[in-house]
């Protein structure tokens, strides 16, 4: 198909030629990446606004939230700064020419805007898929409202439903062979040391941890309690629980719309407090 160009008027030209690489653009990504960039966007759209300090998670829908907002910033003249989550989010800020901070310039953050790899119908999460728990977490507590952008697939009604990957435990080195034993011999399901890809040897995250991914586990445990419980065995240094943080999730779903899921206010752990 040839795109329209108008000979007689270069406005038409420029709209028609902008449209139809948008069109294209739309049409090559697949449902699941337009479903996170819708959810990045509409949230971005919702819950930024010009001099807020702003938590930059991980992952890939982030990507999409970080396009959003150097638009808004680009075109609307939208004043922002940046607290990043990992290496790969503070990357995305520089590259997107965001104003970069950190915490301890500006430890008090208006909203961070993050990925899940699992969302339930409490708005209690699984983070970690890629590794980010740790500064995610950090950043999020920092923070007066976390939003969790997403795909429909991320959607469930409890935790484990349809994340399989597990839940990530983010561990010191030296620890985790005690930890992965004495957590087999407490739950149900397996501890396994998360394996680097093109690397001999684990995963090692930003923070120089390793990670224990817990698979099979039963679904109907009380979150909030393994989650205190795991945060208080030595060498533990993270879990990817995050619960009772998360205020809204906006799901891109497959028809083009946006699913926001909103917490109550009454089922809010205190600012600052993530156990
Ligand atoms: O460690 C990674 C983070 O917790 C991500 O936010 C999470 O894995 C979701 O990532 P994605 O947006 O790529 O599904």
């Amino acid at each position: 198909m040839r795109p329209f160009i108008s000979k007689t008027c270069p406005l038409i030209a420029k709209f028609n030629i902008a449209t139809f690489s948008t069109l294209l653009s739309q049409a090559s990504m697949t449902s699941l990446e337009a479903a996170k960039r819708l959810a990045a966007y509409q949230a971005v759209d919702q819950h930024i606004k010009s001099g807020y300090i702003v938590g930059i998670g991980s992952g890939s829908t982030v990507i999409y939230a970080v396009e959003r907002l150097a638009q808004r910033v680009a075109t609307e003249k939208v004043v922002v700064s940046c607290v990043p989550t990992s290496f790969q989010a503070r990357q995305l800020v520089v590259q997107n020419q965001l104003t970069l901070t950190d915490l301890d310039v500006t430890p008090n953050l208006d909203v961070c805007i993050d990925g899940a790899d699992e969302v339930d119908s409490n708005l209690d999460l699984i983070k970690g898929g890629g590794g980010c728990l740790l500064q995610e977490k950090i950043v999020a507590s920092c923070a007066r409202k976390l939003i969790i952008i997403a795909d429909y697939t991320k959607n469930s009604s409890q935790l484990g439903e349809q994340y399989k990957k597990g839940i990530p435990i983010e561990v010191a080195p030296m620890a985790y062979f005690p930890i992965k034993t004495r957590l087999e011999a407490k739950y149900q399901g397996q501890f396994m040391l998360r394996m680097a890809v093109n690397k001999a040897g684990p995963v090692v995250t930003d923070n120089g941890n390793f990670i224990l991914d817990w698979t099979n586990f039963d679904q109907t445990l009380e979150w909030k309690n393994v989650n205190q419980e795991l945060a208080l065995i030595p060498g533990v240094v993270e879990t990817g629980l995050f619960i009772q943080m998360a205020q809204e999730a906006y799901f891109g779903m497959p028809n083009g719309s946006v699913k926001v899921q909103k917490r109550s206010a009454a089922n809010s752990l205190p600012f600052f407090s993530s156990v």
